[in-house]
């Protein structure tokens, strides 16, 4: 299921040119909510011709299953509503700009906790390196041997299309760090792929909901002919408009140190079930940090984190905010 619109769902069924076909949940997948990314069982009319309705009866066993909650206190309503964003993700790529707006390791954090909470893998994508230098970014974070790329207004997306060929990718990231471009720049007609789904969805043009965009088939290395179908790489990319942050309530406090690798050692000599706060005095990360073994920054980062979830306002990042809110925020942390 690639796209969702007002209770239709768009399928791809089949060969890489087949039409799309529209479906509708079937009455007996009962609450179960069907998601971008899910693979289903179809009914009824799969023809994909216009007016064709077919219907969603099953829901194949998800590989992996990225979430997100409104906000990342469990205590609240907002918190306890938990969403899945996408299903059956390979890899979250997290764009992020080098400048205009700033990179946010604050965000960037959020959503490895995400990733690798979800069994997905990360991908850090820096844009707009024309106007700024990655090593900042890079030097928090050398510590992870996090994946990434740089791209440029004129750069060759050779190395970010190798990443993305033959796997499902959920690109998530702020206004304005230039997700879109990409998205255009990887899928030259994404603009007609997401019209498609508008019509189906009766005249909306913009979707907030993530929509799966399959990638052009890689020309061959020799002679640039297409390879033949059943060589053409499957891969995906799922954008996700809508998705400004993951509210985090649904990770539990141990889950959330997996997004902190390079803290996990430091946390082999706390006490039992030590909350690995500021105020706990024996926790075993203070010293890690002042033995130098991991930065500072990190610490801070995961502590954010912790706070935020315990619903500690004064703590709070400004990271989760929903689709639609005011998207202008102040300088990074
Ligand atoms: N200098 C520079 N500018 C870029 C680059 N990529 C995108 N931009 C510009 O950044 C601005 C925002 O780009 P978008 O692609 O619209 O950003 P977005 O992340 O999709 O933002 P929303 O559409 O609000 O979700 C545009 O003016 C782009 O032209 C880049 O690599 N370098
Ligand atoms: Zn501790």
């Amino acid at each position: 299921m690639i796209a969702v619109d007002r209770g239709r769902y768009t399928c791809v069924v089949g060969a890489l040119d087949a039409p799309t076909v529209t479906a509708m949940r079937a009455r007996e997948l009962g609450r179960k909510s069907v998601v971008v990314g899910d693979r289903v069982s179809l009914v009824g009319d799969t023809s994909g011709a216009a007016g064709a309705l077919a219907r969603i009866v099953r829901i194949a066993e998800r590989r992996s299953v990225l979430r997100r909650t409104a906000e990342d206190d469990a205590t609240t309503a907002e918190g306890r509503l938990e969403r899945v964003v996408v299903a059956n993700a390979d890899q979250l790529v997290i764009v992020s700009a080098l400048a205009d707006p700033p990179p946010r390791t604050g965000f960037i954090d959020r959503c490895l906790v995400a990733a690798y909470d979800a069994d997905v893998e990360p991908l850090l994508c820096l844009t707009k390196a024309d106007l700024a230098g990655p090593e900042a970014v890079l030097d928090y974070y050398a510590e992870l041997e996090l994946p990434y790329v740089l791209i440029r207004p004129d750069s060759e997306l050779d190395a970010l299309r190798a990443l993305l060929a033959d796997r499902v990718s959920v690109l998530v990231g702020h206004s304005g760090v230039g997700k879109s471009t990409l998205v255009n720049r990887l899928v030259p007609d994404a603009a007609r792929a997401v019209g498609t789904v508008s019509a189906i969805g009766r005249g909306r043009h913009t979707s907030t909901s993530a929509v799966a965009l399959r990638l052009p088939a890689e020309p061959d290395r020799d002679g640039g002919r297409r390879r033949s179908r059943a060589d053409v790489a499957e891969g995906w990319i799922i954008d996700t408009p809508g998705v400004r942050s993951f509210g985090l309530a649904h990770v539990s406090a141990d889950s959330l140190l997996h997004g902190f690798p390079d803290l996990v050692e430091g946390t082999v000599d706390c006490p039992a079930n030590c909350p690995h706060t500021a105020d706990e005095p024996d926790c075993g990360l203070d010293a890690w940090v002042a033995a130098g073994k991991a930065d500072p920054r990190r610490l801070a980062s995961y502590r954010r984190l912790l706070a935020s979830r315990a619903g500690d306002t004064d703590q709070r990042d400004t990271d989760q905010r929903g689709p639609g809110e005011d998207d202008r925020r102040g300088p990074d942390e």
